[in-house]
């Protein structure tokens, strides 16, 4: 039994990768093919969302494994486009059970519409859902990546800054990635960043 009750630790994993697409999808997060979903077992395989379907309307043929490396396990099946960019946070964190990549419109316009290689959020009660963070008087900083149709360029780009990463990153006018021990860890985080996102997109309306 996993810790959801399910006696097959895959069906587990592929239920969780489900009720995140959806949760995603609730709040826009998904539009159209957009974004991407993986959890790793216990055991360490690594389960993820196929490349190019809704992920607010998955079922369970719509999620497939992949190797560490980021190959197929599965002769024919087609893993997410951004596939390397799930495995690489695997790779660095063990501790890392599920990775979710979002296309929200704040993400989006933030990262267009900062200068340099950071969207700085700083006096936030919300920054508390990081982890290290105890108080709303800090400032975190999100990576901004420019965008690369070329993943495991990109991937290579992001590779030195994945130590130092409290709150995910942000690839320029794409969308960001989050992860967590557990999925529920890293939806919370989600949750937590776009909120600070959105906000910080107000403030920058209203210009204060
Ligand atoms: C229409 S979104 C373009 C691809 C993308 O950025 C994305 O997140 C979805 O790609 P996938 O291969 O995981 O479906
Ligand atoms: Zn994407």
């Amino acid at each position: 039994m996993d810790n959801m009750g399910f006696a097959d630790p895959w069906a587990g994993a592929v239920q969780d990768i489900v009720a995140a697409g959806r949760r995603m999808d609730r709040f826009g997060w998904v539009p159209a093919t957009a974004g991407n979903i993986s959890r790793r077992l216990a055991d360490g395989r690594i389960a993820i969302t196929r490349s190019g379907g809704h992920k607010g309307h998955l079922t369970p043929d719509g999620v497939i494994e992949v190797a560490p490396d980021g190959r197929a396990v599965h002769a024919g099946d087609r893993p997410s486009a951004e596939t390397l960019l799930h495995c690489q946070v695997y790779a660095f964190a063990p501790d890392v059970g599920a990775v979710l990549h979002g296309h929200s419109v704040a993400s989006t316009v933030l990262s267009m519409a900062a200068d340099g290689d950071a969207i700085v959020l700083s006096g936030y009660e919300v920054l508390k859902v990081f982890e290290g963070q105890d108080t709303h008087d800090a400032t975190v900083r999100l990576p901004v990546f420019d965008n690369d149709q070329d993943i495991a360029r990109l991937s290579r780009a992001v590779a030195p800054h994945l130590g130092r990463m409290p709150a995910g990153y942000v690839i320029r006018g794409h969308g960001v990635y989050v992860w967590g021990g557990s999925m529920d860890i890293a939806l919370a985080r989600l949750e937590g960043l776009e909120f600070l996102l959105a906000c910080e997109l107000e403030r920058r309306k209203i210009g204060r």
